[in-house]
């Protein structure tokens, strides 16, 4: 299957999101030209180096361009101030000149913490994203959003910082242990649920096959996911209005995400949108906005492919409903201490809302404990 391409028009911050198998082995070509020396500076995780890191080498090393590693520990504890400061240092250890380009190769945690970090460098340095997580290809690789999570809570501290380029090889995808690759899904069934009900019929179709390693039904969905996230951060870039829509699922996962303590082996993030986006169609039936239909189909869905829907997924003890509540009101989202939902009319028919019960959300957490 030949290479798909997505452009993200933004302008000055344009950029191509390039899907296709192999796109590893050539990322040293797609690089070269947008260097001023031939020079990068790439920062990984462990893990993703041991299966990838020699292909990306061996891409650069044919057309002449050099440069140091950084690795990481893999996980969502890295995206840290701690590990921020690690990143930082390193750069400015290896003399990063404004012009230079960083590389963030692997996957969200990787891309949300590298990407930060070039925002910040010397007041911004330019980025490309390999990302090598489902989750990263269809979703954090592309719009911007950096950061880091606090104690506070996820994603607190961050910039809008577009990347130069992304190259999303879907073959990586092929070494993802099978729970990271569903994590990964939960953003995927996201798009579907918040703006293309077709695309979510053709999941309810194809999804099994997909998570079962078929690479043109891995290509499609990558780039269906990719256009739909392109189009919606074309136009609102900064998350003013309509970006929001990409918060499906969020306000809840988020709140899951803190009170697990980022701990992947109860909740990883995309775990926490597939409950999130569950919770949130059922509060949209409760509040009358769609049918019953909506939030069973959502559930079978996630059941069909052996995801998590509920808070009684998550392994050990979780905290009652009005402290999760609690949480929910570090939500970026938050107006004048009114918490936004992303809620929907249908599938694939979502929207924003402050006008939510709080009692209502309460018996929603209460009942999927
Ligand atoms: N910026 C955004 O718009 C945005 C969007 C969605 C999610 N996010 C963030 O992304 C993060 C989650 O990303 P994630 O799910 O990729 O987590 P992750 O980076 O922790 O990767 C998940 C796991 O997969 C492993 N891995 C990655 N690529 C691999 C490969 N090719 N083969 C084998 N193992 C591989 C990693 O080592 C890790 O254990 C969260 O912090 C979330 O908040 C950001
Ligand atoms: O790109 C966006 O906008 C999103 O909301 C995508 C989400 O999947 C992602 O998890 C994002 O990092 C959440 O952003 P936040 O602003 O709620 O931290
Ligand atoms: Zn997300």
């Amino acid at each position: 299957m030949s290479e798909n391409v997505v452009h993200v028009p933004l302008g000055e911050r344009a950029y191509d999101v390039r899907i296709g198998a192999g796109l590893l082995s050539v990322a040293g070509g797609a690089i070269a030209p947008l260097l001023k020396r031939p020079r990068v500076f790439v920062i990984t995780e462990t893990r993703v180096a041991g299966l990838h890191l020699a292909t990306l080498k061996s891409s650069l090393k044919t057309v002449g361009i050099k440069g140091p590693v950084l690795e990481l520990e893999p996980g969502e504890t890295t995206k840290s101030w701690a590990h921020l400061q690690t990143c930082v240092e390193w750069l400015l250890d290896h003399e990063v000149e404004r012009g230079d380009m960083v590389v963030a190769f692997g996957g969200g945690v990787i891309g949300d913490l590298v990407g930060f970090a070039a925002a910040i460098l010397r007041r911004g340095v330019r980025f490309v994203q390999i990302p090598t997580s489902l989750l990263a290809q269809v979703d954090s690789s592309v719009g911007g959003k950096t950061g880091i999570n606090t104690r506070h809570g996820k994603n607190l501290v961050g910039a809008f910082h577009q990347p130069t380029l992304v190259l999303a090889d879907v073959e990586v995808l092929g070494t993802l242990a099978p729970r990271d690759f569903l994590a990964g899904y939960g953003e995927v069934a996201k798009y579907g649920l918040l703006g293309d009900a077709d695309f979510f019929a053709w999941l309810e179709a194809n999804g099994p096959a997909l998570a079962k390693g078929d690479m043109v039904l891995r290509q499609q969905a990558v780039t269906r996911s990719v256009q739909m996230k392109a189009d919606i951060v074309a136009r609102d870039e900064t998350e003013q209005g309509d970006r929001a829509l990409l918060n499906l699922g969020h306000t809840f996962c988020h709140a899951l995400e803190a009170a697990t303590g980022y701990d992947g082996a109860r909740l990883l993030h995309g775990e926490g949108v597939a409950i999130g986006c569950a919770l949130a169609f059922e509060l949209s039936s409760r509040l009358g906005l769609c049918s019953q239909e909506a939030p069973s189909r959502v559930g079978e869905h996630l059941d069909q492919m052996g995801m998590m829907r509920d808070l009684r997924d998550i392994s050990g003890d979780l905290p009652d409903a009005a402290a999760l509540l609690t949480l929910m009101g570090q939500d970026k989202k938050v107006v004048a201490g009114q918490l936004r939902f992303i809620l929907a009319r249908g599938i694939g028919a979502a929207f924003v809302t402050g006008d939510v019960p709080r009692d209502e959300v309460l018996r929603v957490l209460e009942d999927a404990a």
